[in-house]
């Protein structure tokens, strides 16, 4: 099994390139098949959840060709099979989203129930409630969705939570339903935006995507387009959470900086400087962290994404710094094994509550989920001495190259699988 090895200590500087943001392109990557004319995607991330979506969708007949490792060609014209296995399903979440694609192009679609990082329970009922409100009928039968309409019509749907998920496989549905469908409280993530974009690019008619309420007036098909992954912030914010850790002084580069605020404004907090540029921006740590208080939020407020990453960096800092997580129930897995790190957090209820200590050790560590396992990086870059991370399997769903791009930035970081390689890292950098 591959792991990362990491000799702590160095703090990281120089310039990092940000890839094309997952959680839109699994979006995109659905949405694409809705047109039986060719679609062209750039800047797509080479991480592990995108190229198994991309094998669901061949899986079920769509011509999938790479054109370079950050650009696919995609042709749904010959999609035989409405019926997405389990097999691709259980390993990804957004599987979901070919419910709202098959279903909007051929008013069918079956998809074993959705998998993804084990943060929380995830329910789907708000995009079941989407579905039936367009005209679906919908029926959870042998841990499959099956979901069917005569035809799809357009109507009035309000979320009872906001959700990103839901947000995004309601208008991929609606977008050639009959009549306007109007989303109200809805999610606003600048991937919700980007699946819009890429959705009207293709001669879709969503207005209002970013804002709270979307009106999508349904069209009669879609066609073929070019479009371009916007930057993903959560790959950036990590990027910009170990600069902080380590002490370090980096340029992120390829971002949106309006994308970033909510982490830079905490960045800020707690002794950070932050220079922001047309499309990149620099973190440089302070001698030593201040504490601050966080809560999870839907955006434009600080991301769950994140929550790991921020609640690692607040454990190197001077005071007590309380993180509250407020979209999923059990995203603090990671804080047992930062334990053996020597950090002081305390779970209670909803909240980590932490102490600061002055430096983590290095230990044997296991990613729990794809964030958390960043996290655990970013506290092995930190420490004093060696730290394993295991299970990286998790933390590859979501970063490409992530050990390569480090080492560019000074970190003495390796992927490893057998004891003669960790025995050659160790020699290496004793
Ligand atoms: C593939 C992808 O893009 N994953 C992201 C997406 O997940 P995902 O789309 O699963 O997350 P949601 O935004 O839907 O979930 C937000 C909250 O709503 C609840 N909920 C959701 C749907 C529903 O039908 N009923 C319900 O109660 C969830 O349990 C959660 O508490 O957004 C999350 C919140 O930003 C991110 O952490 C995930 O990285
Ligand atoms: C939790 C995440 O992904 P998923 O929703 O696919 O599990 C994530 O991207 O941080």
């Amino acid at each position: 099994m591959e792991q990362y090895i990491i000799k702590g200590g160095n703090p990281l500087s120089g310039e990092v390139e940000i890839g094309g943001a997952k959680n839109a392109a699994l979006g995109i990557l659905a949405a694409s098949i809705m047109t039986d004319e060719t679609v062209i995607i750039d800047n797509l991330p080479d991480v592990r959840d995108i190229n198994v979506l991309l094998q669901a969708i061949e899986g079920i007949g769509a011509k999938v060709e790479r054109i370079n490792q950050h650009s696919v060609k995609i042709n749904g014209s010959q999609i035989g099979d409405l019926n997405i296995e389990y097999e691709y399903i259980k390993k990804i979440r957004a599987s979901y989203y070919l419910l709202g694609a098959l279903l909007g192009k051929y008013n069918r679609a079956e998809v074993a129930l959705p998998g993804g990082c084990n943060i929380g329970s995830r329910p789907i009922d708000q995009h079941l409630k989407g579905f039936r409100a367009l005209g679906a009928q919908v029926d959870i039968e042998h841990g499959k969705i099956v979901a069917e309409a005569k035809k799809l019509v357009g109507n009035h749907i309000y979320l009872d939570v906001v959700t990103v998920g839901a947000t995004i496989n309601i208008m991929m549905a609606a977008a050639m339903a009959e009549g306007t469908t109007i989303i109200e409280n809805a999610a606003k993530e600048p991937h919700i935006v980007d699946v819009a974009n890429f959705l009207n690019s293709m001669g879709a008619n969503i207005k209002g995507a970013g804002t709270d309420i979307i009106r999508i007036k349904g069209v009669e098909k879609l066609h073929k387009t070019e479009y371009s992954i916007i930057p993903d912030q959560i790959e950036a914010g990590t990027f910009m959470f170990a600069a902080a850790a380590t002490g370090g002084n980096v340029v992120v580069k390829n971002v949106i900086p309006k994308h970033l605020e909510a982490t830079s404004a905490k960045l800020m907090e707690i002794g950070c400087e932050i220079e922001e540029f047309d499309d990149s921006v620099r973190v440089k740590a302070p001698l030593k962290l201040q504490h601050t208080h966080v809560k999870t939020l839907p955006y434009p407020g600080f991301p769950t994404d994140m929550q790991p990453q921020i609640t690692v960096t607040l454990g190197l800092a001077e005071g007590i710094s309380i993180v509250t997580e407020s979209i999923f129930e059990n995203r603090f897995k990671y804080v047992d094994e930062m334990a053996r790190m020597g950090a002081q957090i305390k779970v209670e209820g909803n909240s980590a509550i932490i102490d600061g200590v002055s430096q983590y050790t290095g230990a044997k560590v296991s990613a729990p989920d794809l964030r958390a396992g960043a996290a655990l990086v970013i506290a092995g870059l930190a420490a004093d001495g060696i730290t394993e991370v295991e299970d990286i399997v998790y933390i590859e769903r979501g970063y490409e190259d992530f050990e390569g791009k480090l080492k560019k930035l000074g970190a003495q970081i390796a992927k490893v699988s057998t004891e003669k390689e960790i025995t050659k890292f160790k020699l290496k950098v004793s």
